[in-house]
Formats: structure tokens, C-alpha cells, sequence
């Protein structure tokens, strides 16, 4: 099947770079979310991206922003995904939400037509067991900002097909990008790593060992990293960090995963970090 046109779901901070990658790189795109608030804001914020991140990268689009944002065409409902080649599900990370957009893309989407995952936590296997379809779900884990990273981490679910796998590692250089595979294993290796480094400096300015500022200071300029962890999870959203540290905690039944207090209380105070103009930082 030649892939054209891609059904992403959700519009948030990672669905909106996924859609603009995939609008990019020539593809139509129908983007799908509950709410028509986000699916404008996003449309707006996809609109100033477009301007700003190919002077960032010193990459000029292939074709000018108008036109690429001609491309994405939104929608409230799902059955706006009937005719749709391929998806990228990028919805809140919260079991029960993916679950019954998965069910009901399942009877929308026409047979044989991949569902990507793109979760920070979720196993693939338990999203494919919930669909009629499990050889053709795979776990998409697209980095923030999409259309600034080149590499995704491909997950491969216990049911994954090779044909599925193949046209997911052939799909991505079409977006400029490369995939990874890596086994299911909740949190993959990025999230695995990267949540427990988010958490732990958590604790740290919980303790009061350090400042939010001097713990990301440490990172840039100890390991050379581009960001710290603080100014990471507001990027990335602390409601995102929170359920898939939990997820994890949940799934390997360690310790080692705790959420921890500082996180739940900023998560419950709604400083979620960019998303919400305040988390650590003030944006
Ligand atoms: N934020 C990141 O850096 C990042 C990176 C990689 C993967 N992820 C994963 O991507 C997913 C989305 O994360 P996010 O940070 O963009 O979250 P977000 O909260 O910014 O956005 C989620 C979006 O999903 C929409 N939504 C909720 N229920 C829906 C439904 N039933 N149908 C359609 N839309 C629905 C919401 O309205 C919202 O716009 C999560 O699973 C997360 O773990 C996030």
C-alpha cells in the first residue's frame, strides 16, 4: 500500500510536531483531536513553527509554509481517519484513553493500515491486544521537538510484524528521520533512562540539594548535555513525566520508579511546565 496520507491523533506537544514533520516532508495529514481549542492552537503554533525551527536547523523548507500547512487538515471526530494510509496515535498518556481510541480506530481504519504508538511508557503489546490488528501495531516514540530530531525510537510489540516494521523504517527517512528498534519493554530504553534522571533531579530540588537552575546548569555544563532535566520535563510536560514514571513504577514493580511528591504537587497545582507557562521555569 503507498502511503500519502497520515491520520495523527492528538494535538498536543508532540502530535502537532508529528503532524508538521509529516506536512513537511510532503505528506497530507489529517489531524484528529477531542478538542477543536487545541486542534486551533496547534494549527497556530505549527504556523509560527514553520518559521522559526528551519532557521534553527539552517534547513529551509521544501516547500514555503503555506503550503505545507495546506496540507494538514483537521477534526473532532475519528472517522475522520476512514481513508487515511497510516497513523501516529499521540494521545494523553493515560491507559484508558488510548485504549478506546485504539478500539474504535480499530472498526474506522481499513484493515491492514499501521497503527504507530507513540507513547513514553505504554506497552505496544497490550495497545495491540485491544485491536483485531496486533502484526501491524508498533510502538513511534518521536523526540520533542518532532521536526528538530532525527532519530525515533521504534518499538517492537510481541506481536509486531516484519512487514510492519519495514514499512515503519522505510516510511521515516521520507521525514528526514532514522529509526531505532528496540524489544517492548515499558518506558523502551529512552524513557527508561531519561524518567528516572527527570524524577531523581526532581528529588534533588525537593531536598533542597540544589536549585532547579544549578541541577540543569550541571548537565549543560558537566556532560555537555543541550538542556538539564528540569527545563527537559517542563518541555517535555510534567503530567507526561508523572504518568510514565507511574506506568513504569506500575509495570516493574520497583521502587526505583516512585513518582516523586514534588512532581505530583506541581502536576496537581497544573504547573505543567511550557504547555501551561509555568513549571520549573516561567514561560
Ligand atoms: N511530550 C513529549 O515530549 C512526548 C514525547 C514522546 C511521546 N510522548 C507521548 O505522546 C503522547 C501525547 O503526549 P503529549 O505530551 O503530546 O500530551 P498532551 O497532553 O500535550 O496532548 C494530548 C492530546 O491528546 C488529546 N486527546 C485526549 N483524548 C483524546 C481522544 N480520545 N481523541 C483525540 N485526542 C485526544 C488532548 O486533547 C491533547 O490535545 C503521550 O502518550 C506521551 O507519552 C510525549
Amino acid at each position: 500500500m503507498s502511503i500519502r496520507t497520515i491520520g495523527v491523533i492528538g494535538a498536543g506537544t508532540i502530535g502537532r510536531g508529528v503532524a508538521q514533520s509529516f506536512a513537511e516532508s510532503g505528506f497530507e495529514v489529517v489531524l484528529v483531536d477531542v478538542s477543536q481549542a487545541q486542534l486551533d492552537s496547534a494549527t497556530e503554533q505549527i504556523g509560527r513553527d514553520l518559521l522559526v525551527q528551519p532557521m534553527l536547523l539552517g534547513k529551509p523548507l521544501k516547500d514555503d509554509a503555506k503550503t505545507v500547512l495546506a496540507r494538514i487538515t483537521t477534526a473532532t471526530e475519528l472517522t475522520a481517519l476512514a481513508d487515511v494510509d497510516f497513523v501516529v496515535e499521540n494521545v494523553t498518556e493515560d491507559w484508558a484513553v488510548k485504549r478506546s481510541v485504539y478500539e474504535q480506530i480499530d472498526t474506522i481504519c481499513r484493515p491492514g493500515v499501521i497503527f504507530g504508538v507513540n507513547t513514553s511508557a505504554v506497552p505496544i503489546t497490550r495497545v495491540g491486544s485491544v485491536t483485531g490488528r496486533p502484526a501491524e501495531i508498533l510502538g513511534l516514540h518521536f523526540m520533542n521537538p518532532v521536526p528538530m530530531m532525527d532519530t525515533v525510537e521504534v518499538v517492537s510489540g510481541h506481536f509486531t510484524s516484519e512487514a510492519t516494521l519495514d514499512t515503519a523504517l522505510g516510511l521515516l527517512p521520507e521525514m528526514g528521520k532514522e529509526g531505532i528498534i528496540v524489544k517492548d519493554a515499558p518506558g523502551f530504553i529512552t524513557n527508561r533512562v531519561l524518567m528516572v534522571t527527570i524524577n531523581e533531579a526532581i528529588f534533588c530540588v525537593q531536598e533542597g540539594v540544589a536549585s532547579a537552575e544549578d541541577v540543569d546548569k550541571m548537565f549543560r555544563g558537566c556532560f555537555g548535555h543541550k538542556m538539564g532535566p528540569l527545563e527537559t520535563g517542563d518541555l517535555i510536560g510534567l503530567d507526561t513525566i508523572l504518568n510514565s514514571i507511574t506506568v513504569m513504577y506500575e509495570s516493574y514493580k520497583d521502587s526505583k520508579y516512585r513518582p516523586a511528591p514534588l512532581l505530583q504537587r506541581m502536576v496537581d497545582a497544573r504547573l505543567l511546565g511550557r504547555k501551561t507557562g509555568q513549571g520549573f521555569y516561567t514561560y
